[in-house]
């Protein structure tokens, strides 16, 4: 076990944050163990929680216009220096994510990636041009650069606060959910942010980049739904209005992940892209070489798109190869 922990200075002016690493994910249990005392909602998609204890988790759910994408600002507003993380922060709107941070007063540490994402360009690089200091993470497994590597079982802490790293592939090959820890101290219902893994009633494409319609059923039922039934699901997009679910309704309701594996498989998997787009996506890809570089298999992936009537979406040419390096272009 590596767990390089929470250093402060004397005179309580600096943080150090470190990512405590866990071979062992089975050392997190998942029960409740604590009780909300009472819960502040501000605004739709923001909150603070108050526990038994002393931390605080100040939240907000922000949305990027274009893309559908959610950003998600976590802080612990109890901690002296309020230090906070962002994940998946979209170019377009890092400077209204910075502006919020900065007049919540809070001390941005990290800028985080669910996953290599297709469909816009992280704003991980423009933040840390903007703000010295903050690091970038990302899975190991994604291929991808940036500061920090993240694994199964590995606790990102901020404050007194932490989020644990569960393996959700199947959408891409390095997609993880980030889940807020399980244990006193730590927020009540728990929160999972699912990247592209679980989609509000619906789940990520697993048409392109290392994506599988079985890994993503398996990680889904294993890593999401073993959860307890009141977590809060905080998706990666929505393209249909909602905000936010829980794995109890989800497990009921959605229209994809209720169904046994195979007819799962057979939702997913292709039936109508058309010969000549499959071509040209080919040749386009393989000039970046960023398939070889997420050690997928570009033949394979595609073969066909999914039933799902998705086009290939509009920005995944200049979105994948600028995400495989946290976001710089150029
Ligand atoms: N039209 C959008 C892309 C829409 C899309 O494909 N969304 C992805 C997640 S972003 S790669 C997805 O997995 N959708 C699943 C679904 O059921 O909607 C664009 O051009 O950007």
């Amino acid at each position: 076990m590596l767990n390089l922990g929470f250093i402060r200075s004397s005179a309580c002016r600096f943080s150090h944050f470190i990512i405590s690493h866990s071979s062992s994910p089975s050392c997190f249990s998942f029960s409740p163990k604590q009780t909300i005392t009472f819960g502040l909602r501000s605004q739709m998609g923001s909150f603070t929680t108050l526990s038994q204890s002393s931390s605080r988790l100040l939240f907000r759910q922000l949305f990027e216009n274009e893309s559908c994408t959610y950003t998600y600002l976590l802080a612990d507003s109890s901690h002296p220096d309020k230090p906070a993380l962002l994940i998946d922060p979209v170019d377009r709107t890092v400077d209204r994510d910075l502006n919020l941070v900065r007049e919540l007063g809070l001390k941005l540490i990290y800028a985080m990636n669910t996953h290599v994402h297709a469909d816009h360009i992280t704003g991980t690089s423009l933040i840390k041009g903007k703000v010295p200091g903050v690091k970038s993470v990302i899975s190991k497994a994604s291929g991808s650069k940036a500061d920090v590597f993240v694994e199964p079982g590995d606790k990102i802490s901020f404050g007194n606060l932490f989020l644990e790293v569960r393996a959700t592939p199947g959408h891409t090959v390095g997609c993880v959910t980030y889940v807020t820890g399980d244990g006193p101290d730590q927020p009540q219902p728990r929160m999972a942010f699912t990247g592209d893994a679980l989609l509000i009633r619906g789940c990520g494409r697993t048409d392109f980049q290392g994506g599988s319609s079985e890994q993503l059923y398996k990680s889904v039922h294993s890593q999401i739904f073993t959860l307890p039934k009141e977590t809060l699901l905080y998706p990666g997009h929505d393209y249909k209005g909602y905000t936010v679910t829980t794995v109890g309704e989800e497990m009921i309701y959605n229209l994809r992940l209720t169904k046994d594996e195979e007819t799962f498989r057979s939702i997913m998997q292709s039936k109508s892209c058309s010969t000549n787009s499959v071509y040209k996506k080919k040749q386009e890809i393989s000039i970046y070489g960023w398939f070889r570089i997420a050690g997928s298999n570009l033949s394979s992936a595609f073969v066909g798109a999914t039933d799902l009537n998705l086009a290939y979406p509009d920005m995944i040419d200049v979105a994948l190869p600028a995400n495989m390096v946290c976001g710089l272009q150029d």
